[in-house]
């Protein structure tokens, strides 16, 4: 019987990426329900490495394949030792993070295994049947980001698995005495790739850099013009912020999609939190919620964003951010 819920380890560099410890957190929220083990998956050449940094993190279970070469980016090849895992382990849910990485691995997954993948979920809840089996409700945006809907794996069928989006679950904070049993499959062997790499180069615009920061100046569309927008920039600038947005900032290209806060962009998590022109629809406040110090400026005195702020001011952001720079 399919049992365990099972998180993909994904790494990078010989480090796991931080967006597994937001994956064991969904995981345990799971768990507290179902009473199931929590399994990683991993396979690399530095195995031994990614085991140590993963023992510890708050999982039950690790499975490891030690490849004999570098597979990273030979998602044909990884995809095959990965289903072969899944397959031998046999857990009731796989969670995957919805990164570029997890995205290409996991779609080849599925189709090896025959299974459904629900991508990108913003939120699992878990639900019980009549005849006392759990399920997930994978709850995601769709239909161009315009409605939510929860998709739920045909009964009797395994594994449910899903890609989660990064900055969603917080991140898992273990024991540090918490020790996982750990269990290498040595028969799974890496198959030739048809994928050689012949180079990597950083995205220049990484999501990483405003679900980390401790200070996020968010731009709404009263910071939509030119003027403003500059203000804004340099208004970062000054305060080492990183720069997020509403939707119709995205919408424009005025910031690219990854810095896009809310229900169908990221969720962030900063100490000091400054919206500029920003309304305060819930499916933006949605992603700001667990800000620790959230200030508002708009000029509309009757503004919903100023039912969730800490401190607001009344006003337009342009005359306020150019007092503020004149200091
Ligand atoms: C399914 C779905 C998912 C969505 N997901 C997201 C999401 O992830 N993220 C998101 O942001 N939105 C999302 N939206 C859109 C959301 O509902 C709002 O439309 C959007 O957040 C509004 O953006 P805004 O506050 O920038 O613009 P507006 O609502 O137009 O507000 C602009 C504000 O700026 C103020 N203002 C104007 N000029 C100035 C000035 N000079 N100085 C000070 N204040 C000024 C105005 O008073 C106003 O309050 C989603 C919508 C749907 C239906």
């Amino acid at each position: 019987m399919a049992d365990g819920i099972c998180v993909f380890a994904e790494n990078y560099n010989g480090n796991i990426e931080p967006v597994v410890a937001e994956l064991v957190s969904a995981a345990h929220v799971i768990k507290e329900m179902t009473g199931e083990k929590i399994q990683a998956v991993v396979a690399a050449s530095d195995c031994e490495n990614l085991v140590r940094q993963l023992n510890g993190s708050g999982v039950d279970e690790i499975y490891a394949v030690k490849t004999d070469r570098d597979c990273m980016f030979q998602d044909d090849a990884l995809s095959q030792v990965i289903a072969e895992m899944i397959k031998k382990i046999n857990p009731s849910s796989v969670l995957v993070p919805a990164t570029t990485i997890g995205r290409s691995v996991f779609s080849r997954v599925a189709a090896r295994l025959g299974c459904g993948l629900t991508a990108d979920c913003t939120e699992l809840l878990v639900d019980k049947r009549e005849d006392g089996s759990f399920y997930i409700k994978q709850n995601k945006p769709s239909f161009g980001e315009n409605v939510f809907v929860t998709i739920v794996t045909k009964e009797g069928f395994y594994p449910q698995m899903m890609t989660v989006r990064p900055g969603v679950y917080t991140p898992y904070e273990a024991a540090a005495d918490g020790k996982a049993k750990v269990e290498y499959l040595d028969d799974i062997v890496l198959p030739e790739s048809g994928i050689e790499v012949v180079g990597v180069r950083p995205a220049s615009s990484d999501t990483d850099s405003i679900l980390s920061a401790e200070v996020v100046v968010v731009g709404g569309r009263g910071a939509e013009s030119e003027e403003n927008f500059a203000l804004l920039e340099k208004f970062a600038d000054k305060l080492e912020a990183a720069i997020g947005g509403t939707r119709p900032l995205a919408d424009t290209g005025m910031i690219p999609f990854e810095h896009q806060i809310g229900q169908t962009g990221f969720t962030i998590r900063p100490r000091i939190c400054i919206s500029l022109g920003v309304s305060g629809a819930i499916q933006h406040t949605e992603g700001i919620k667990d800000t620790k110090l959230f200030v508002a400026i708009n000029e509309d005195e009757n503004a919903p964003i100023f039912n969730v702020s800490d401190y607001g001011i009344i006003g337009d952001m342009k005359e306020v951010l150019q007092s503020y720079l004149e200091l």
